[in-house]
């Protein structure tokens, strides 16, 4: 992603050190973090400096890499595998955490005990995975442009951004290239409470690239179904069942309904990191449940009565139903057959 004109990824491994956009100050401040062991890179998943399913995957990746720079060889797999937990048991939706942890953590073992080879293995691998987050990601912006109409109006909720991924991101992805083939896009950009995602990490995207856009609040895409300015829903995913249920970032299951009120094709972008064949369906997917504080302040400041409790679910479950297409880096599929897309 283009920052002030200077190629950026969200994420990625430099010097023995894994380094990422912290967003959490964006778009107020442009600050690189920077972290030389696995335990930091957990507490920076938890806290969202890095966020996004496609991004925490190869985060996660990166993190085990370094824990096999750092294991001591007479517990060399011992330590992998407490890493490989932690990891993955800091953010329980996105399923691209596990798998991105879990192909490193399973390229490593392999070569123990010549453990010279194993940390070697674990980077290259952890770099694979990355590279191939972004080459699967370039390729459902591709495909995905396709069945954006010129002129199309498009709503999007949080930030599916390459911020979310490691670049060009899945949603975004195809709002990026559709402009690109000068389809003369404008995005409506869901502010997406309570971290504001949307308002802040796509918008700041889609700025940085002069793609038209608006931001509203999240209640506000009712009215703009209403009046008939949404041609199409787009947005990403952090778990796709074998069904096509997906979960995604709170909001999203209202944004479908209010598509298929209005008769507006709503699309789901995302990698095959993404897919989960584990999981039969939405109401197996396990919703992360973030801190009550996140709604009630911002900064400290409160901004909601302080003696009231708040329920703050990160993500929701969309049904298959309501899914128009499944974008993925092999095509657009139906939701019911975009899992086997994995599988071939
Ligand atoms: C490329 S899809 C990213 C996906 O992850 C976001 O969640 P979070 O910001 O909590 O990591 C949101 O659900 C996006 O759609």
């Amino acid at each position: 992603m283009q920052i002030d004109g200077k190629q950026y990824l969200s994420v990625w491994f430099e010097n023995e050190r894994v380094k990422m956009i912290d967003q959490n100050k964006l778009p107020f401040e442009f600050r690189i973090a920077e972290y030389s062991n696995y335990l930091e890179i957990c507490d920076a998943i938890r806290e969202m400096t890095v966020r996004g399913a496609p991004a925490i995957g190869a985060a996660g990746a990166y993190a085990i890499a370094l824990a096999a720079q750092n294991a001591p060889e007479e517990k060399f797999r011992a330590y992998l595998r407490t890493a490989r937990d932690e990891l993955i048991a800091t953010r329980p939706t996105a399923i691209d955490l596990r798998n991105g942890v879990n192909y490193v953590y399973e390229q490593t073992i392999k070569f123990i005990p010549d453990y010279r080879h194993s940390r070697q293995v674990a980077i290259l691998a952890a770099r694979e995975f990355a590279k191939k987050s972004i080459d699967d990601c370039y390729q459902i912006g591709k495909i995905g442009s396709e069945i954006v109409p010129q002129g199309a109006r498009i709503l999007t909720h949080c930030n599916a951004g390459a911020l979310a991924t490691v670049d060009w991101g899945t949603a975004l992805a195809v709002i990026r290239i559709a402009h690109q083939q000068n389809k003369d896009i404008f995005v409506y950009v869901d502010e997406t409470r309570p971290r504001f995602q949307g308002a802040r990490l796509t918008a700041f995207e889609l700025e940085q690239e002069g793609i038209p856009h608006t931001i509203i609040t999240d209640s506000a895409s009712g009215f703009y179904f209403w009046k008939k300015e949404i041609d199409l829903v787009i947005t990403g995913a952090d778990r796709i069942c074998l069904n096509g249920d997906i979960a995604n970032k709170i909001g999203t299951y209202e944004k479908a309904v209010l598509a298929k009120e209005h008769k507006v094709p709503f699309y789901v972008a995302a990698p095959f990191s993404t897919f989960d064949l584990t999981t039969k369906e939405g109401a197996d997917i396990p919703i992360e449940i973030r801190d009550e504080d996140e709604i009630k302040r911002i900064n400290g400041t409160y901004l909601a009565n302080p003696g009231s409790p708040a329920l703050n679910p990160s993500f929701d479950i969309t049904p298959a139903k309501l899914i128009t297409g499944i974008i993925t880096p092999k095509g657009i599929f139906k939701p019911k057959d975009a899992a086997r897309q994995v599988q071939i």
